[in-house]
């Protein structure tokens, strides 16, 4: 059984002791080659290589372990063989005792019996000088079986030191292994292979342990033997003294025998005879203290038989142990075993690994090759295909360089070519731009003359009026209905039901409910276009509270109204006429509440006056107004939501509505002809008035009377300007109110005037607006004149 672990064990050391080596030299060819540490390198560091590690100098240990366990198992078979060897010697010594005991007690009885007398003395003599004999045989025997013991014993304790020094030696070393299972526990973290390696340690202790057990039993055999020779030996020396004590008893025992018989012979010998029984009495007295003896000896024969069978046991005991240490190398066997199949398992998967990359490799590797064949075969092909291209391209290259040889000559004539080509064609061109600037100019002037025929033609005084649709909040009360109805067929035409009766207003133009912001632009849009020519203008929105009035001037953000419309348009305008005019466009905006002037565009609203120009002109000034140059549309939004701004503001300071004050928005163009140098200055008054209100209806008192007296006076000298401008009259009492006399030099004569009329189509506001329609009629019948166009020569003279 320890010859097949003991191979199995050398098979695993040679087995993992080769691998060890091979990775190594592997490692180390692969270093050398590289010059770095590579993978196998790592793995020659890898927890697996150090458990392997381990578990070759473990395998070693062990081997040495068995290697002593070996001798342990030859010594204690010799110890076996020996104390086998002692016990036969033992027995055949104490048997052939006992038969020349009784062989001598046969040869006394017989004597005795038969012989009688002096013969059995004699025999008993012979007897006894062959026991003498034999006896010194046995001590001789004796003798060398002591020597033999000793050196046995000797050479036993020479063994016990030399195994002791191979134990220290062992615990040495494991010592070592345990202090470097430490250190690797500490330097690898708890991996598999820690675990690994404190089960291994667990089986140094428990080996460690198996180990004082076996010191222990060796301690127990190597007593057993100096016990049992020394208590041969002893024993030796009881058998000397009994020996003895048999030779002297033996002596007695024949002189006895030789008494016996004198008393059986003839009465002569009667006198001996009663001698003889005087000494047989002693004699039967030595017998029976021989025969004690005896069973003394028998008693310690027993004895040593007893001994023997304890030595037995104590051997069987051994055995059991050793059989339990089998055990546990069986079992170590096993684990190893076990780590063996995984070990393999784990190298297998390696290989496994290590033949799915080459495959890996060797099949990329191939595409490779073929994608570079490709290649290969592409270049070839381009290569082949070289030559004749190369040939062309030299050719090409040989005519270009003599093209390029003459090519300064040739370039000179060609640019001379050029220039007189380009010249001549400047020159058409310039002659044609002329013409053509010429025909532009005719035709601009024409488009003037056009246009201001058709202002004319449509009055220089227009009247629109726009119905405002029924929104949701101005039906106030149920059931209202709609009064006033536009004709689809007569853009001039609206009517107005009052108490069943129908009336008929015919006006410029009728927007109806529907109409846009931009309808209604359209409309003004020529008006607008004549302020850039120089022409003064003056736009109005004129109606009852709520009528639109704001709405169609201003507008909402999403859908603006005149105002931002008619600026817009100015700047298209002037976009238009960029390379013939250049044009500054000026805004300033007021606010008329109370017959109060206010600046809209100056953050403190400070109050403002109307004066007569000093400059000798006559025109109107406002001294303080606040003027802007507007640059552009955002600039344009900026001014006019700063404006609408101002006006709530002030309108809360001084908690007032909006509506009840006059707004005014004052454009006025300054244009420069860049062919001649003349200018013009054309004016736009855009005007957003206060509601038309009667005063018995609105119920006003207080301020809101007075307010709405100083409305209505406005409106009412609106009306008498009107009026004088109809009859044609010398006088126009233009300073009768603020309002007239700011739209002086736009609403007079010669200038080109626009009037909104805002009317609600509800029944409810029926009074109000058959007021504004004919308010709006009388303006209709007003003849302004032809439009004057305000310019100014170069020279400095007006038309
Ligand atoms: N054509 C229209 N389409 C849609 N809504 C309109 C139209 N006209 C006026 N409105 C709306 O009617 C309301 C009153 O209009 P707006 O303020 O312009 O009247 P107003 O005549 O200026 O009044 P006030 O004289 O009191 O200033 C506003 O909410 C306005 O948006």
């Amino acid at each position: 059984m320890y010859a097949f672990y003991s191979l199995l064990v050398y098979i695993f050391y040679t087995v993992f002791k080769e691998e060890k080596d091979a990775l190594e030299q592997e490692s180390e060819k692969r270093t050398a080659s590289q010059g770095q540490v590579d993978k196998t390198a790592e793995l020659a560091d890898s927890p697996l290589l150090t458990v392997m590690h381990h578990l070759l100098s473990f395998l070693e240990q062990y081997s040495h372990l068995h290697q002593l366990q070996q001798q342990v198992e030859q010594y204690r078979a010799q110890l076996k063989r020996h104390r086998v060897h002692h016990h036969r010697q033992m027995k055949t010594l104490r048997s052939s005792y006992r038969q020349r005991l009784a062989d001598k007690n046969s040869i006394i009885y017989a004597g005795s019996s038969e012989s009688g007398g002096l013969v059995g003395v004699h025999s008993l003599v012979q007897s006894l000088s062959g026991l003498q004999g034999e006896r010194s045989r046995l001590r001789g025997e004796l003798r060398l079986l002591h020597s033999q013991l000793e050196e046995k014993e000797q050479d036993r304790h020479s063994r016990v030191l030399a195994f002791q020094q191979q134990i220290d030696d062992l615990k040495g070393c494991i010592e070592e292994r345990e202090e470097e299972l430490s250190r690797l526990r500490t330097a690898s973290g708890a991996t598999d292979s820690e675990k690994r390696v404190v089960c291994l340690s667990l089986e140094n202790d428990s080996l460690k342990q198996s180990l004082s057990v076996t010191q222990g039993l060796l301690q127990q055999l190597s007593a057993i033997p100096s016990q049992s020779s020394s208590m041969l030996i002893k024993e030796n020396e009881s058998l000397r003294g009994r020996v003895q004590q048999l030779e002297t008893s033996l002596q007695e025992r024949e002189l006895q025998l030789e008494l016996d018989r004198e008393r059986v012979k003839e009465p002569v010998v009667k006198y001996v005879s009663q001698t003889v029984e005087v000494e047989s009495a002693s004699t039967l007295k030595q017998l029976s203290k021989a025969r004690q003896k005896n069973d003394l000896l028998a008693e310690k024969l027993s004895a040593h038989n007893q001994r023997c069978k304890h030595l037995e046991e104590h051997i069987r005991v051994s055995d059991e142990h050793s059989c339990n240490l089998q055990h546990k190398i069986a079992a170590y066997e096993c684990e190893i075993s076990k780590l063996r199949e995984e070990l393999l398992k784990e190298i297998g998967h390696l290989e496994e690994k290590k033949e799915e990359a080459v495959k890996a490799a060797s099949s990329c590797s191939a595409e490779h090759f073929q994608s570079l064949q490709e290649q290969f075969f592409g270049l070839q092909k381009r290569l082949t295909a070289l030559p004749p291209a190369l040939r062309s391209m030299k050719t090409d290259y040989a005519s270009l360089r003599s093209q390029v040889r003459n090519f300064s000559d040739f370039y000179g004539a060609a640019i001379s070519d050029a220039k007189k080509q380009i010249t001549a064609a400047i020159h058409e061109m310039s002659k044609a731009n002329k013409e053509l600037l010429e025909k532009y100019r005719k035709e601009v002037a024409l488009r003037r003359k056009y246009h201001e025929q058709l202002v004319e033609l449509k009055g220089n005084i227009r009247v629109l009026c726009r119905v405002k649709p029924v929104l949701k909040e101005d039906q106030h009360e149920e059931d209202q209905s709609v009064v006033v109805t536009t004709d689809p067929n007569n853009e001039s035409a609206l009517s107005v039901m009052n108490k069943g009766k129908g009336r008929t207003f015919e006006l410029d133009k009728v927007f109806h409910p529907q109409a846009t912001q931009e309808e209604v632009f359209q409309e003004i849009e020529p008006l607008v276009t004549s302020c850039i020519d120089g022409y003064h203008v003056c736009i109005f929105a004129y109606g009852q509270t709520g009528s639109g009035k704001t709405y169609t001037m201003e507008g909402s953000v999403e859908n603006p109204g005149i105002n931002q419309r008619a600026l817009k348009h100015l700047f298209n305008e002037i976009e238009d006429r960029r390379d013939m005019w250049t044009y500054t466009v000026n805004v300033s905006s007021v606010e008329i509440y109370n017959e109060v002037l206010r600046d809209l565009l100056s953050k403190d609203g400070e109050k403002l006056d109307i004066k007569i120009n000093p400059d000798g002109t006559g025109q109107l000034h406002v001294p303080g107004l606040r003027v802007t140059e507007v640059k552009g549309l955002q600039h344009i939004k900026k001014i006019l939501a700063k404006a609408r701004r101002n006006r709530i503001t002030f309108g809360t300071q001084m908690n007032q509505h909006s509506s009840r004050s006059h707004a005014l928005l004052c454009i006025t163009v300054h244009g420069t002809d860049l062919a001649n140098g003349s200018k013009t200055t054309g004016k736009l008054n855009l005007v957003d008035l206060a509601g038309s209100e009667r005063v018995w209806k609105s119920g006003a008192e207080g301020e809101r009377l007075k307010e709405a007296q100083n409305i209505n006076r406005s409106l009412l000298a609106l009306g008498d300007v009107i009026q004088a401008l109809r009859g044609s009259q010398t006088h126009i009492p233009f300073r009768n109110s603020r309002l007239t006399y700011l739209l002086q030099d736009s609403l007079g004569k010669g200038n080109k005037t626009a009037m909104v009329v805002q009317v609600s189509a509800l029944e409810s506001n029926v009074g109000e607006t058959l007021c504004s329609l004919k308010f709006a009629q009388k303006v209709c019948k007003v003849e302004l004149g032809p439009a004057a166009r305000k310019i100014e020569s170069s020279a400095g003279q007006c038309d």
